[in-house]
């Protein structure tokens, strides 16, 4: 609860504090070397309101770990923490209480000992950011372990990284939640229902770094969606170098120190937030902040999200969280592709792909209709067919699944099947569309591009499916013309000039329109306007998630060619 701020009033029920906003400087008893039948050895830590010892059973010599606490401190987050344990055992990551008790001035508590939280680890590692891979296992299990804390009724309210521990051996790779101090129940264990939301302006109660907006800033009532946006809000501070910006100051010291950190909390956008960042992190804010008060968070999409995510950047194991964290996985074939990086190709075919980049003209890339450089594109294109034709027939390759023979298991002497990774499928289509002479094929190429897409969860436009959005809007536009695919960079071709991102509610706006009226639209010419629309609005959204309008919008597109003969 270091980074925590105490409100001055609750709502009076348990997990309410009385306290001043101004700590009084009381003159505690000194800690004796026993407590109970608990003998204090080395001190773990000390928080605003008590300390944390390891400790020895006078009898069983079992060792714990005692939360100690001055009786009459004026934040006695033990007597809440008390009530919240029992609700919690049995969990995964929920610390076993063994011992809670009061004896002379000491309100003790007895949990299972544990190891470093992630804010020593992190702080540790001496890196401005944490990787993606122990970021990614932190939030599956951060979010299961709320999944758990919230189906026994209870919020954490103070997700932070000196409140995630990792277990000690054989416990490591398991992360617990610790200090319940400001948890509460929302089911009223009387009537079953939800606690109610209030209109009334609440004090904070939280931390300063993760809590949610709607807490922090705007004085509402903690639900189970803030626990999540803290959870999220905790993720993408982990992978922004030096942190979210208003922790960079440290904890504020004055009321308009604090207003300030507020006011940038609440200004930052999940876009601005997450730029750069895995779309997950991004959509999993906006996810969280999108919840009614009351709802049901969908905990298990999110975990799936996350494994999703470290799957695709080749991590195994991700739902462990392992420190150190193990070195990057080396991509070696197809099957271990690295998402928004290097797709990941067989070995074979790396040559030639490292040919074509030494062709790569990055200082003049050709705009979407600029035709001037038709004659050399039909020499370059006639010498890549023929070497596309050659690599196929060397690779026994059928249609988009590659043949390659596995000397992994010796048992097999069948040959291993590997879906092609989405950028090689792309790269093909983009070429058969170059190739196609007919609204029907094209049609039947869009429904492929869809299929593309949606192969596995992220749905991003990447450098490759907007080359070939460039070469369908030629295809659409003129169809006489030779088209040679470009090589779309994400900030080329479509969008050269515009690096700003739009907001969200641009894209959304666009793309709606663009849906309705793909099925209006008279001939070609007006589906390619709509396509390089398409592709600008999409381009500079950050994430360039293909949205849901998004596919509609491509299969009305699907559609139309089919009908537009
Ligand atoms: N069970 C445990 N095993 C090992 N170390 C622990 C354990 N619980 C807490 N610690 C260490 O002690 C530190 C403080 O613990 P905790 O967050 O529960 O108390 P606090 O918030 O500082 O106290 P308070 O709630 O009184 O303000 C933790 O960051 C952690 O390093």
């Amino acid at each position: 609860m270091a980074d925590s701020f105490l409100s001055n009033s609750d709502d009076g029920s348990e997990g309410s504090y009385e306290s001043g906003s101004v700590v009084s400087e009381q003159p505690l008893p000194a800690i004796p070397a026993v407590i109970a039948n608990w003998w204090l050895n080395e001190n773990l830590g000390s928080g605003y309101s008590g300390s944390i010892f390891k400790a020895t059973h006078l009898h069983t010599h079992q060792v714990v770990a005692l939360k100690v606490q001055y009786v009459h401190h004026e934040c006695p987050t033990n007597k809440y923490e008390r009530y919240i344990y029992p609700l919690l055992q049995g969990g995964v990551g929920m610390p076993t209480l063994y011992d809670a008790n009061v004896q002379g001035p000491w309100d003790f508590l007895a949990i299972d000992l544990l190891g470093p939280s992630l804010d020593n680890l992190y702080r540790k590692s001496g890196k401005d950011t944490m990787d993606l891979r122990s970021v990614c296992s932190i939030a599956i299990q951060l979010i299961m372990r709320l999944q758990f804390m919230h189906h026994r009724g209870v919020l954490h309210r103070d997700i932070q990284l000196g409140n995630c521990v990792i277990g000690l051996p054989p416990n490591e790779k398991t992360i617990y939640m610790i200090d319940f101090g400001f948890s509460k129940r929302y089911i009223d264990p009387l009537t079953g229902r939800h606690i109610p939301d209030s209109k009334v302006k609440r004090d904070f109660i939280g931390n300063y770094w993760f809590s949610s907006v709607n807490v922090h800033c705007r004085g509402k009532v903690p639900s189970r969606r803030d626990d999540l946006e803290a959870a999220a809000l905790m993720l993408i501070h982990l992978l922004t170098p030096r942190g979210l910006s208003w922790t960079r100051n440290g904890v504020p010291k004055t009321n308009e120190a604090h207003d300030r950190l507020k006011a940038e909390k609440r200004k930052a956008t999940p876009e601005s937030l997450c730029r750069g960042l895995p779309s997950e992190f991004e959509d999993f804010l906006v996810y969280t902040r999108s919840l009614a008060f009351k709802e049901l968070p969908d905990y298990n999409t999110w975990i799936e999200k996350f494994r999703d995510l470290a799957k695709e950047e080749g991590f195994t194991r991700v739902d462990e969280f392992i420190w150190p964290p193990p070195p990057m996985p080396v991509v070696k074939t197809i099957n271990t592709p690295l998402r928004a990086r290097t797709p990941a190709v067989p070995r074979e075919q790396l040559e030639d792909i490292l040919k074509d980049l030494t062709k790569l003209r990055l200082d003049t890339q050709p705009i979407l209709g600029d035709r001037t450089n038709v004659e050399a594109a039909v020499r370059q294109a006639k010498a890549d067919a023929q070497l596309d034709s050659d690599k196929q027939r060397q690779q026994q390759s059928t249609g988009d699944t590659i043949i390659i023979s596995s000397d992994s298991e010796p048992g097999n002497p069948s040959p291993m099947r590997y879906q092609a990774p989405k950028a090689l499928r792309l790269n093909r289509l983009a070429q058969r569309a170059t190739k196609a002479t007919d609204n029907i094929t094209l049609s039947a190429i869009v429904k492929e591009f869809v299929e593309i897409l949606q192969m596995n969860s992220s749905r991003t436009l990447t450098k490759e499916a907007l080359a070939f959005l460039d070469v369908l809007y030629k295809q659409l536009d003129d169809p006489s013309v030779f088209i040679k695919p470009t090589r779309t960079s994400r900030q080329q071709s479509f969008n050269e000039q515009v690096q700003e991102k739009e907001p969200a509610y641009v894209k959304l706006g666009v793309v709606a329109r663009l849906r309705r009226e793909v099925g209006q639209c008279r001939d070609n010419k007006a589906l390619a306007a709509l396509v390089s629309d398409f592709a600008k609005v999409t381009n500079k959204s950050t994430g360039r998630t293909v949205t849901k309008d998004g596919f509609a919008f491509l299969e009305g597109l699907s559609q139309r060619l089919g009908v537009l003969q």
